[in-house]
């Protein structure tokens, strides 16, 4: 069995480990470590919550003891949340060296950030949004001796989802050295590999866990069938007999949009839950604490986007409800990870409509193995049904009387603006391509009926 010897750290890393609670490393950690001690280029892809930070923190912090200078590493990472947690991972770690590490996130003062950036951390951990604004506006960022570019969710930053992180990455590598070590990590990066080597330079160490199942196998997965209106119910029914039955557990919800959040929050609040929200439309330091309630288990149920799918390490997560099902399996793959980390038993439960059954067809054909019904008692659900349905409605009539609408409409429109379009024209394109979608829907109703009628007259 390996040891943190064998792999090659150093002993005083190894002491920090040990007084971490972290003994022997981890397959992902075996494999990468000696690979970046090299001096190669790494992309490792290995499941949620298999240490994957330690296996690119404590390399760098061992080259960087050795010649401790400047800029040394530059971490990216998709969420604002996740870049505190790894800088929190490097400053724990390398603690006997008097790290100076530096978080540049959006949300937070530009100017405080760049007087830290000025001050030469050995770390720089980024949101790309931000770091490129910082390079664009200012010529005194001095990334051009960096020896690491860390892509941590590799494949998230890459890929031209809702948040396209594209063009600032491009802003980025303009300004880091071409010789340099790079490395990749994600629980899925098989999907971008072929993009993500473009960004390697000298023919990368691969590594990725062979396993057939892509989840963790101390994840317990289950589905409940619901109709969409009885979803809410199945929800409280749920969280009820958590509270009831396991005191000490902590829960996430993930859905799909901010508001569904904001008001799944208010419905379970009414219902006397202890449970907080965590979306992109809430300020920057509102979402820091109420990361920091959640974390520290004064609030048990924390209601999310996929803001907070990826990365973040909370132990005391035993179950992951999945409101809505994910479009996108290896979102699944994301929302499920948040628990049943480190070795740790964990329970995800997805509630299921009929439209979505071939989304978890194409979940269960990625992840490589069958959601399980989860048993519930049909008619306790059906007791509350009412009642909860009316308390989600008052809830939506509340949200509606706030500028929450408002609110999200013009940051929408701050958006296009960053991104150098202009709104109005969007929101005309938009409506002619609602417009268009609708036309082509009716035609095809259309021709479907008369398809029917001709096929009912070709019958008589
Ligand atoms: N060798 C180890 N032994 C025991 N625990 C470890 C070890 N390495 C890391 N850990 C712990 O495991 C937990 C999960 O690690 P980490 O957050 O790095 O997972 P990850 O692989 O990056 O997951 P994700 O894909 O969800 O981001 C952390 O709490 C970390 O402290």
């Amino acid at each position: 069995m390996a040891t943190f010897e064998s792999v090659g750290l150093c002993d005083w890393l190894i002491q920090q480990c040990k007084e971490m609670g972290i003994n022997r490393p981890t397959p992902v950690q075996e494999k990468c470590i000696p690979a970046i001690l090299e001096g190669r280029d790494c992309m490792g892809c290995a499941k949620t919550g298999s240490g994957k930070t330690a296996a690119f923190v404590l390399p760098v912090l061992q080259k960087l003891s050795d010649d401790p200078y400047g800029v040394f590493c530059l971490v990216l990472t998709p969420t604002r949340e996740l870049a505190y947690q790894i800088a929190e991972q490097f400053r724990a770690l390398g603690k006997p060296l008097g790290l100076k590490d530096c978080i540049i996130v959006g949300g937070m003062d530009m100017v405080t950030q760049g007087l830290e950036l000025s001050r030469k951390p050995h770390v720089v951990v980024a949101t790309p949004g931000r770091l490129a604004d910082h390079i664009r506006s200012s010529d005194t960022i001095n990334l051009k001796k960096i020896q690491f570019l860390i892509l941590d969710e590799a494949d998230r930053l890459l890929e031209q989802g809702c948040t396209d992180f594209t063009k600032d990455l491009e802003v980025i590598l303009s300004v880091v050295p071409e010789k340099r070590q790079t490395l990749l990590f994600s629980a899925t990066l098989t999907d971008t590999l072929h993009q993500l080597q473009s960004i390697t330079m000298n023919k990368p160490f691969f590594w990725e866990q062979t396993s057939e199942m892509r989840t963790v196998e101390e994840l317990d997965q289950r589905y409940i069938l619901t109709p969409e209106k009885v979803k809410d119910a199945y929800l409280v029914h749920l969280i009820q007999k958590f509270q009831d039955e396991h005191a000490d557990w902590s829960v996430i919800i993930f859905t799909n949009t901010c508001k569904n959040c904001q008001i799944l929050t208010m419905m379970l609040r009414e219902f006397n839950f202890p449970t907080i929200t965590l979306h992109s439309m809430m300020k920057q330091r509102q979402r820091f604490a109420n990361l920091a309630k959640f974390k520290s288990n004064v609030f048990k149920i924390l209601v999310a986007t996929d803001v907070a799918a990826r990365g973040l390490d909370i132990p005391t997560v035993q179950v992951v409800i999945n409101h809505n099902t994910p479009g996108l399996p290896k979102t699944y793959i994301h929302r499920v990870g948040r628990t049943a980390r480190a070795g740790r038993n964990g329970v995800s439960i997805t509630l299921v409509t009929q439209y979505d059954i071939h989304l978890v067809n194409a979940i269960e054909e990625l992840i490589q193995a069958k959601l399980k019904e989860y048993p519930v008692v049909e008619k306790e659900v059906l007791k509350i049904l009412t009642q909860v349905n009316v308390t989600r409605r008052q809830c939506e009539i509340k949200l509606e009387a706030t500028d929450f609408d408002e609110k999200k409409n013009i940051n929408k429109r701050k958006q296009m603006i960053l991104e150098g379009k202009d709104p109005d024209l969007e929101e005309k394109r938009k409506h002619e391509l609602d417009k268009m979608k609708r036309k082509e829907k009716f035609k095809g109703k259309t021709q479907e009926k008369h398809l029917k009628k001709k096929q009912q007259q070709q019958k008589t």
